[in-house]
């Protein structure tokens, strides 16, 4: 008997896939309770919600910068629980936070520099031949740090100190410090809290042409603009559980998502 069925197409896997998160703090109720969350690789996915809802914990969740009470995470296929977050850095997940981490005492240029140490981490080099090796790649990456600082148009203040920088600016740079890692996902929280509109239209086109070399990103954002323009898909936590995920017009006029936000 000849099988007419069409081959099964082989299906792909999110590149970040959560489910059944819990985290309680010691409240009454849970930060996240049985959270679940989907990033399709080189997507830019949306998380947004009320004040509260648990977005920010959920992303200390995904990084493992705190632990789950319950339930998993899968970055690139693997299950990353158990691992450090500098681990799962260099596995390609990088994240940047509300308010920006910049070293204010150290120049633009060494923020970047910094950046990129950390995530090779400390090396030993004795021979003749591997302080060359260093030597060429400390030029490399100081080159991909003026490329760097070039797409985020921060290259003409490369010798300030980042302490001298605008709180837009600074926001610019921590998305800098997170691209020295050439990650494969960048989770950015609010990337447009604070920043005037003519630099979140910069932040904007700089992460869509990001996301067009092949970068996926997760966004949480309260700017519903940022997040319409954006996003292809948007998942909207409230009280610290999943109240719906689709297109951004279709979590726009959702009315359970309306009332959450008019509830607050
Ligand atoms: N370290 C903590 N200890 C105790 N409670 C916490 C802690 N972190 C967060 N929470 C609580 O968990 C809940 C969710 O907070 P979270 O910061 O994740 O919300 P959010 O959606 O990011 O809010 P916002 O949009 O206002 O930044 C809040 O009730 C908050 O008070």
């Amino acid at each position: 008997m000849v099988n007419e069925s069409t081959p099964s197409q082989p299906i792909e896997l999110p590149l970040l896939a959560a489910s059944g998160l819990v985290k309680n703090f010691g409240g009454t109720c849970c930060a996240v309770d049985r959270a679940r969350i989907e990033v399709p690789q080189g997507s830019i996915t949306g998380l947004v919600g009320p004040n509260g809802a648990g977005k920010t914990t959920l992303f200390n969740l995904l990084s493992n910068a705190i632990r789950s009470d319950q339930g998993r995470v899968l970055f690139d296929g693997e299950p990353i629980h158990h691992l450090q977050p500098h681990i799962i850095a260099r596995m390609g997940m990088v994240r940047t936070f509300q308010v920006a981490r910049v070293l204010s005492r150290l120049s633009v240029l060494d923020n970047l520099l910094l950046a990129a140490q950390k995530q090779t981490g400390e090396k030993f080099w004795n021979t003749w031949f591997q302080q060359k090796q260093i030597a060429q790649e400390e030029k490399a990456q100081r080159q991909k740090a003026f490329d760097i600082l070039e797409s985020i148009g921060l290259a003409h203040m490369m010798n300030e100190y980042a302490g001298a920088l605008s709180g837009g600016q600074r926001k610019l740079l921590e998305i800098g410090r997170a691209l020295m890692a050439d990650p494969k996902l960048i989770l950015l929280d609010e990337p447009a809290a604070g920043v005037n509109p003519t630099l979140i239209n910069q932040i904007c086109d700089r992460i869509q042409g990001w996301n067009r070399d092949g970068m996926t990103f997760l966004i949480i954002e309260h700017n519903m603009d940022v997040i319409m323009s954006l996003c292809d898909r948007v998942w909207v936590l409230a009280e610290g559980r999943n109240l719906a995920d689709g297109t951004p017009a279709e979590i726009q006029s959702n009315p359970e998502v309306l009332e959450a936000y008019l509830g607050q």
